[in-house]
């Protein structure tokens, strides 16, 4: 079993994430998750916090030479903003005068809709929001990422890739029949103002996100995560938590304003007629079943099929509104306007990344779950092994042999 967790608070000294579960061997650097980190800082629209801020990786436990130990790792993301916040943030009492005065300090009275602060200020007895906002903060999902860096390093090592891509901000989507981005598509997307696969929907979707700018509006929008590689047989029908398709469910949803995922075609499925709805099997050239379409998204039965796997997210618009929205003071019972400082416009590209590196935790736990091992190689073997005792389908009998054989065994 893959475990991970992640601690830290918004303007804390630094988040943490730890990961128990992976095999010893995989290649990872401080520098490959530093990269990572900077992949989701990406994106048009992301707010002038992301320019001021940076992200400091250390490894601290689990990797030695640039390869995994088999032991927890453990990796911590130092805020280079800190210095600014040791006070307000500080772990240990403060002398209050020390306190007074400062702006950074001020009592977040006035609850922003769409954000964690008003039901966390009741839930946990705050009278101001920021004991709660800190940790409801998306800054966390810095620590998945640096987490799922290392479950890609680890997939990739057995030939399983994971892509990200934007396919809607607003109201802008891509084609519905517009051609999926391949592994070899991450440096093109990555340089994409909106991780947009497509370029005429790219362009239209910077226009938008500058008109929701200008109009002190925000976005969200869908991305799609897509993994290549993946064999046949990850997850499980036999029970609904070992679902492959509930476990990245859960997953995705478990990012900041997530509000929505389909797999495969999901909702636009429920719609359709049964016999468009489906993938269809024939027989390929070695034997071994091959779907004349993917809308499933490679997931039957809670189980890999061995196609593409392919999940999306639905993302909210960010609560931060700039047109701010209407709350009350809690501390006067006044009607008011939400607390606004800044906030980005849209962070759709962003939760992209964060959403490639929830699946990569998902499939790497999957992978070790089926396949396991306490060595990368043992691991592989193991994966090779299944692979090549998987039963071909036979040679098609011809149709006299076939004719008074074939009842339907499922009646
Ligand atoms: C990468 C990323 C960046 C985000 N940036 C902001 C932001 O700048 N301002 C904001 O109000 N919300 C931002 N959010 C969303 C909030 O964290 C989210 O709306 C809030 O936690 C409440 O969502 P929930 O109801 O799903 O928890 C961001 C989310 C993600 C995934
Ligand atoms: C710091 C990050 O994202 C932050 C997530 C966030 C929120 O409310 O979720 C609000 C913004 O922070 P602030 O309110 O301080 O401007 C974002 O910048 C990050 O992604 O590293």
């Amino acid at each position: 079993m893959v475990r991970w967790l992640t601690a830290g608070e918004s303007h804390g000294s630094a988040l943490v994430g730890m990961i128990e579960g992976l095999p010893a061997g995989i290649p990872v650097t401080t520098q490959e998750i530093q990269d990572a980190l900077a992949r989701r800082r990406l994106g048009y629209g992301r707010g002038a916090r992301m320019k001021f801020e940076q992200d400091q990786v250390t490894l601290i436990g689990g990797v030695r030479h640039g390869s995994t130990l088999g032991s927890p790792i453990a990796i911590e993301i130092g805020n280079t903003e800190w210095p600014k916040w040791e006070k307000v943030m500080s772990p240990d009492p403060v002398d209050q005068a020390e306190l007074e005065g400062l702006a950074r300090n001020a009592a977040l009275t006035r609850p922003r809709p769409g954000h964690a602060d008003m039901a966390g200020m009741q839930k946990y007895g705050f009278d101001e929001a920021r004991p709660l906002l800190e940790r409801a903060s998306a800054r966390e999902t810095a620590a998945r990422v640096a987490l799922g860096r290392v479950a890609q390093a680890f997939l990739q090592e057995l030939g399983i890739t994971t892509v990200s891509h934007t396919t809607a901000v607003g109201t802008v989507s891509s084609p519905e029949d517009a051609v999926l981005p391949a592994p070899s598509d991450v440096n093109y997307l990555d340089a994409d103002p909106l991780r947009c696969f497509h370029a005429d929907t790219s362009a239209r979707m910077v226009t938008e996100v500058d008109a929701a700018h200008k109009e002190g509006e925000t976005l969200g929008g869908v991305v799609e995560v897509l993994v290549y590689g993946a064999p046949v047989g990850l997850g499980s029908h036999v029970h609904w938590d070992r679902r492959l398709d509930s476990r990245l469910a859960a997953a995705l949803m478990g990012i900041q304003a997530i509000k929505g995922v389909e797999v495969g075609d999901g909702f636009a499925t429920a719609t359709r007629r049964g016999s468009q709805a489906h993938d269809e099997i024939v027989r390929g050239e070695q034997g071994d079943p091959v779907r004349t379409s993917n809308r499933a998204g490679g997931i039957e039965g809670g189980m890999s099929t061995g196609g593409v796997l392919r999940v999306r997210a639905g993302m909210k618009p960010i609560a931060t509104v700039p047109r701010a929205l209407a709350t009350v003071d809690t501390s006067t019972g006044q009607a008011t306007k939400a607390h606004h400082q800044r906030s980005d416009v849209c962070a759709v590209p962003a939760a992209g990344v964060v959403a490639e590196a929830m699946v990569a935790l998902v499939v790497a736990d999957a992978v070790m779950e089926k396949f396991g091992g306490d060595s990368v190689s043992e691991t592989r073997r193991n994966l090779e092994s299944f692979r090549a005792a998987l039963a071909p389908i036979p040679e098609p009998i011809s149709e006299d042999e076939a004719t008074g054989s074939m009842g339907d065994p499922l009646q």
